[in-house]
């Protein structure tokens, strides 16, 4: 009897990311893998040559067709991994820094591959609805004061119309993350208590900025406000459960009589992207990484459509991002997978929130406001450093200890986990985490 030959693979791991230990028996700088004909690399470019990260047998059976170590599409240009099934195959990669730019700009656009000519027709024909809304008057708005520095914008406190609005002000250079962000906000159906309201729009007679105008959230950014203020129990469930429900009304494919609200992916959820208002609850801004679904009935399937993705390889917060973006497996044609990353982000906003509840702490003394892997990684995170600890070493923000024997514990825990869970699929769905925070209010009101 014969037994097929086990994949032979370079073997090179550092203390931080030794989970590949486990995928095969090693034997100095070769591991025989365990599970599958395929090896696996992963390089950091250092002085543009990559240098080795990794090397092992893969951890699970995977598609690698490649004979030899090719450079496959990374988040930017300073992270590459290859995949491949002959032996030892990972110990040299192939790769030009030419054709590794040429790949990053698609790597995080809605097409994993460049679009085709179909694509594109596609795109157009699944073109969806929008709620055409009157263009606003820039000149009756009356700028006060900056209270937002984003990337992109400028966010002023202002008056419109005798009421309180923030004018989020786009320089003409940024005019693509502008459109991007309108068109979701012009979406049918988009008004709801969880989505900031949009009031909208206009452009500087000369042409040099462009404005959205929205509510006036009068708390600030939920990071301002975990900043600075602690909650009790009753307000940080208000806060998770407003937030909840407001990526799941933004994830919602909804049809009420002859209109159309297609699911949008926020792709950039994060605590400086939520607003919270002076009753307490949140609500979600900032769609300029967006990605709007629309069902294309000829084919069967949902198509992703963003204005705002051409030349924009880097979408979303380094630090909210989940595993399999940063390490790049994603299948960014899968348009669900979008979704399934705004889960992992909501949980570590959920932790966030939670990590400022005194009555989650003994003496009811919350620890002060840090961001997620803030304690374990610093304040200003790499990627480099984020792969290693979240997808390599699979960890996440720790969860106290003594929350177990709190009465809601269990489920804030099991809450967490099954959001930010290393496998995609495995996650939650927003209208799940929305009925869960809703069996804790009659659990545990304390
Ligand atoms: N409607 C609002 N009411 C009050 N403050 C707001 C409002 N909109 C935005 N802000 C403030 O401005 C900040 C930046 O806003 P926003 O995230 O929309 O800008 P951006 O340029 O897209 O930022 P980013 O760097 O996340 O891309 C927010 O974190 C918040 O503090």
């Amino acid at each position: 009897q014969s037994f097929p030959q086990k994949r032979q693979c370079a073997f090179q791991v550092t203390p931080q990311n030794n989970k590949y230990t486990t995928a095969g028996i090693v034997n100095g700088p070769v591991q025989l893998c365990e599970n599958t004909q395929c090896c696996v690399g992963y390089f950091l470019i250092i002085d543009g040559q990559p240098e080795v990260d990794l090397l092992a047998c893969d951890m699970a059976e995977k598609s690698c067709p490649d004979a030899t170590c090719k450079a496959q599409t990374r988040y930017n240009s300073r992270l590459i991994k290859c995949v491949c099934n002959t032996d030892l195959c990972n110990s040299n990669i192939t790769w030009t820094p030419e054709s590794q730019e040429l790949r990053a700009t698609y790597s995080y656009s809605v097409e994993e591959n460049p679009p085709s000519l179909d694509d594109y027709s596609v795109s157009r024909l699944c073109s969806c609805q929008t709620t055409k809304t009157s263009e606003i008057d820039i000149a009756d708005i009356e700028l006060q004061q900056i209270v937002g520095l984003g990337h992109f914008a400028t966010v002023w406190q202002g008056k419109y119309q005798g009421s309180m609005v923030a004018v989020k002000v786009f320089p003409a250079r940024w005019k693509q993350i502008f459109t991007a962000e309108k068109e979701v906000y012009e979406l049918p159906l988009m008004k709801h208590a969880g989505i900031v309201n949009f009031l909208g729009s206009g452009r500087k007679p000369d042409g040099d900025s462009w404005h959205i105008v929205l509510q006036f959230a009068e708390c600030g950014s939920l990071h301002y406000y975990l900043c600075n203020h602690t909650t009790n129990w009753m307000f940080s469930l208000k806060l998770c459960q407003s937030l909840s429900q407001g990526i799941s009304y933004l994830h919602s494919d909804l049809h009420r009589h002859d209109v159309h609200k297609p699911p949008v992916a926020h792709r950039d959820f994060s605590s400086s992207n939520v607003l919270v208002r002076a009753d307490g609850t949140c609500a979600l801004c900032d769609f300029g990484c967006s990605t709007i679904l629309r069902f294309c009935s000829g084919q069967g399937r949902w198509q992703s459509h963003a204005t705002n993705m051409e030349g924009h390889a880097q979408l979303g917060t380094l630090r909210y991002m989940p595993p399999e973006i940063l390490e790049g497996s994603v299948n960014l044609r899968n348009s669900w997978c979008l979704m399934q990353g705004d889960i992992y982000a909501l949980a570590l906003l959920l932790w966030e929130i939670w990590m400022r509840c005194s009555d989650l702490f003994e003496g009811d003394i919350a620890p002060q406001h840090l961001l997620p892997y803030e304690s374990e990684l610093g304040a200003n995170v790499t990627l480099e450093s984020l792969v290693n600890y979240v997808f390599h070493m699979d960890k996440r923000p720790s969860i106290p200890k003594h929350w177990e024997l709190l009465p809601q514990g269990s489920v804030l825990q099991e809450l967490l986990t099954d959001c930010w869970d290393c496998d995609p699929d495995a996650r939650l769905t927003a209208q799940c985490v929305v009925d869960r925070l809703m069996s804790l209010q009659s659990c545990c009101s304390t």
